[in-house]
């Protein structure tokens, strides 16, 4: 199996290869050059089988080799040990054809833990394999942040630096990141957007001399062993409501769109997909674009999801590329029009085309509010921020043909206290490995929006180590 940019221009790469470049040469985002397809009886015959065993099947093929099975086994297994339910992902029925997965049950709580738990023993074999270093830049507008460096930390192979939007994530959140005192992880609160985070970390990895210098590698979604994690608990959702015989719809908080692409990708592997429902906050410049096929950048407002705070969804680029028929300029050149120009237009034909699969739709913080409050009246569930705009999105989405759709419940309520208090009266508790956070000692650096300062700190500590 080989990777290939979605600009066309990098070189094509294999698994380790893209696993340690994060962001290809060329700008573009690696994808793998033809998607594995399941047969129905592949598909049907996961039903029942350990989450893990899942999470093997959907992987291997994408790994071809480059991990011997015993040894990705072992990494699979470990990678959700950790994990405080013994499904590992739930799945509940909320009503006649809603369902909802529970993915907060990871070390920090939030679905980032089920591929960064992957991706930092995925790091941790190859690099000790290779008898190689890499530094991390990574962006965060509040759960991946932890998550990374959870699955980073103490790793003597790694440097991890993580930007936050500095005010811009809820308190458990940062003391998430901050309380981890590690000697390879370091916090920056930038002072800007989560997008000004994502673009200096673009920005670094577009810079060939510091990329090369500090060996860059990625633990945001741009890389393509995230997406590539996340795909398995589409299937195992799948199997157990009744795929390949049953197809299946997933509604899913959007903000990055790797998770969602996840779902797509599940689609394109043979997995009986027959809608997508993207959800926003008032940050929705997905669900404009879904609805009008136009892209258009508004600025970021903070919002009581913060994780979706965001405005440059950066795996939409690996939708485009499939939508523009793989054609890596024609993807060149519509990013650098919205870039430049703030906007792009789809082509009628193919903004239809994307309609099939795709529906959308936007909570603003009203509604958000009024929607956790009314579950767990009625249901006695407590959402969290972004998951309830995934069961929200659902219940107003749902085809008539769709005969089961499974809503992903991205984080666990007590990640956004404040809120969920003020929708529910209920302040829901931290488990017990985090019940001390708020007692524990905080580090970070708050930096201007500059790129070159940040680049500067990620020298300057190499030096010193
Ligand atoms: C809790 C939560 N829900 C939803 C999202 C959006 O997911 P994605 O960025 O994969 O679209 C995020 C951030 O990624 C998140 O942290
Ligand atoms: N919502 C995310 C933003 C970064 O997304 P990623 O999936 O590309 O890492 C966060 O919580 O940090």
């Amino acid at each position: 199996m080989k990777y290939i940019s979605t600009r066309g221009q990098a070189d094509a790469l294999n698994f380790d290869e893209a696993l340690l470049a994060g962001l290809a040469r060329d700008g573009g985002l690696y994808l793998p050059e033809k998607w594995p397809e399941f047969s129905a009886e592949e598909i049907r015959d996961m039903a029942g089988k350990p989450y893990t065993e899942i999470v093997f099947r959907v992987v291997k093929p994408f790994i071809d080799g480059v991990i011997p099975d015993k040894d990705l086994k072992e990494i699979i297994e470990d990678s959700y040990a950790g994990f405080r339910h013994t499904a590992i992902a739930p799945l509940k029925q909320i009503n006649g054809r809603i369902w909802v997965m529970e993915l907060f049950h990871g070390p920090t709580l939030a679905f980032k833990d089920f591929a960064l738990q992957m991706l930092g023993r995925l790091f941790d074999y190859i690099l000790k394999k290779r008898g190689e270093r890499i530094t991390i830049v990574g962006a965060t507008s509040g759960d991946t942040g932890s998550a990374a460096i959870e699955a980073c930390r103490d790793r003597d192979q790694i440097d991890i630096y993580i930007l936050h939007p500095h005010g811009r994530v809820s308190e458990v959140q940062r003391r998430q990141m901050t309380t981890v005192t590690s000697h390879n992880v370091t916090n920056i609160a930038l002072e800007g957007t989560f997008d000004d985070c994502q673009d200096h970390v673009k920005a670094m990895f577009n810079d060939q001399n510091f990329r090369d210098t500090v060996n860059l590698s990625a633990v945001n979604s741009i890389n393509w062993a995230r997406i590539m994690s996340q795909i398995a608990y589409y299937f195992a959702a799948g199997v157990a409501l009744g795929a390949p015989d049953r197809p299946i719809g997933f509604s899913v908080p959007t903000g990055n769109f790797g998770n969602v692409f996840a779902a797509y990708a599940a689609g394109r592997m043979g997995l009986p997909v027959s809608q997508l429902v993207v959800g926003s906050n008032r940050n929705d410049i997905l669900t404009r674009f879904f609805e009008t096929g136009s892209m258009t950048m508004n600025p970021v407002e903070p919002s009581l999801s913060p994780s979706m705070d965001i405005q440059v969804s950066s795996n939409f680029e690996r939708l485009l590329f499939d939508l523009l028929d793989r054609d890596g300029s024609a993807v060149e050149a519509a990013l650098n029009a919205f870039r430049e120009g703030g906007n792009f237009d789809l082509e009628p034909e193919r903004h239809q085309r994307v309609l099939r699969l795709f529906d959308a739709y936007r909570l603003d913080d009203e509604q958000t509010l009024s929607m956790i409050s009314d579950y767990y009246v009625k249901t006695g569930e407590l959402f969290d921020p972004h998951s309830v705009i995934a069961v929200a999105a659902a219940e107003a989405k749902i085809r008539d043909d769709v005969p089961a759709m499974v809503c992903m419940a991205t984080a666990h309520p007590a990640k956004f206290p404040d809120a969920v208090c003020k929708a529910s009266g209920v302040t829901p508790e931290l488990p017990e490995h985090m019940a001390d956070l708020f007692d524990r000692e905080e580090k970070y650096t708050v930096m201007d929006n500059d790129l070159t300062k940040l680049k500067d700190l990620v020298l300057s500590r190499r030096r010193n180590s």
